[in-house]
């Protein structure tokens, strides 16, 4: 049975970087997949503007809806604070076996909690389920066209409050029209647009922030 991509650049991890030091496996990842095989991950230039806004949110609680291999997972866990903690939600099982070996390879496992399931299912059980009260910052990184509705559901389970914060990536490419016609319209959201490129390519994307004004 060949390996998937995704194992594929798990091995390079575990093999290449140094056992818990996420940098290490930040950069390890963004090698292979600029020099061997293109993967979606976040990548070090959109990384940049979203170490910016976790460093500028500096959150206790932290939610990523769409952990893959556990890029993002790893590089906002490393910028958490002392009893801070990141919710990580993944629906494929395969990625999610992946990004829990990744998270615990860099050493922030004791800070991020991953959630398997999809969002609509984890969304709602946040506040019971997982003792949420309201989340601080939010990544949203998995479906293009679950950006708009889960923000709604979002705000129907009560989990943002005044000056909650999200960051939506691939807004040009590949693109989150409905999400970014929902969040600019409306006026209990100030956005702001962060233009960039696609991870390891040359072609421009942008990530959207969204302040939740209460
Ligand atoms: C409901 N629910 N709940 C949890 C959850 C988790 C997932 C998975 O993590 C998952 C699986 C497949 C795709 C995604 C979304 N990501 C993308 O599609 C993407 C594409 C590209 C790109 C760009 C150019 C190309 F040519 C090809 C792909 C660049 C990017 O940065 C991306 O994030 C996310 C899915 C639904 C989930
Ligand atoms: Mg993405």
């Amino acid at each position: 049975m060949n390996q998937s991509k995704e194992q594929r650049i798990l091995n390079f991890v575990l093999q290449n970087a140094v056992r818990g030091d996420p940098c290490s496996v930040m950069d390890t990842i963004d090698k292979y997949c600029s020099q061997k095989e293109w993967a979606m991950n976040v990548g070090n230039e959109k990384g940049l503007i979203l170490d910016k806004t976790v460093e500028e949110v500096n959150p206790s609680v932290a939610l990523e809806l769409g952990t893959y291999c556990g890029y993002s997972a790893v590089r906002i866990a490393r910028l958490l604070k002392a009893g801070a903690r990141l919710l990580t939600v993944e629906f494929n099982p395969e990625f999610a076996a992946i990004a829990k070996q990744m998270i615990e390879f860099a050493g922030v496992q004791d800070k991020v909690k991953l959630l398997e399931g999809p969002s609509e299912e984890i969304i709602p059980q946040l506040k019971k389920k997982y003792e949420v009260d309201t989340l601080d910052f939010v990544f949203l990184d998995h479906w293009k066209d679950r950006y708009a509705p889960d923000t709604i559901l979002l705000q129907e389970c009560n989990l943002l409050r005044k000056g909650s914060v999200l960051l939506a990536d691939n807004i040009i490419v590949p693109g989150a029209p409905e999400f970014l016609k929902y969040i600019r319209n409306n006026p209990r959201f100030q956005c702001t647009n962060y233009p960039s490129h696609l991870e390891y390519m040359k072609v421009e994307d942008a990530m959207e922030k969204a302040v939740f004004l209460g």
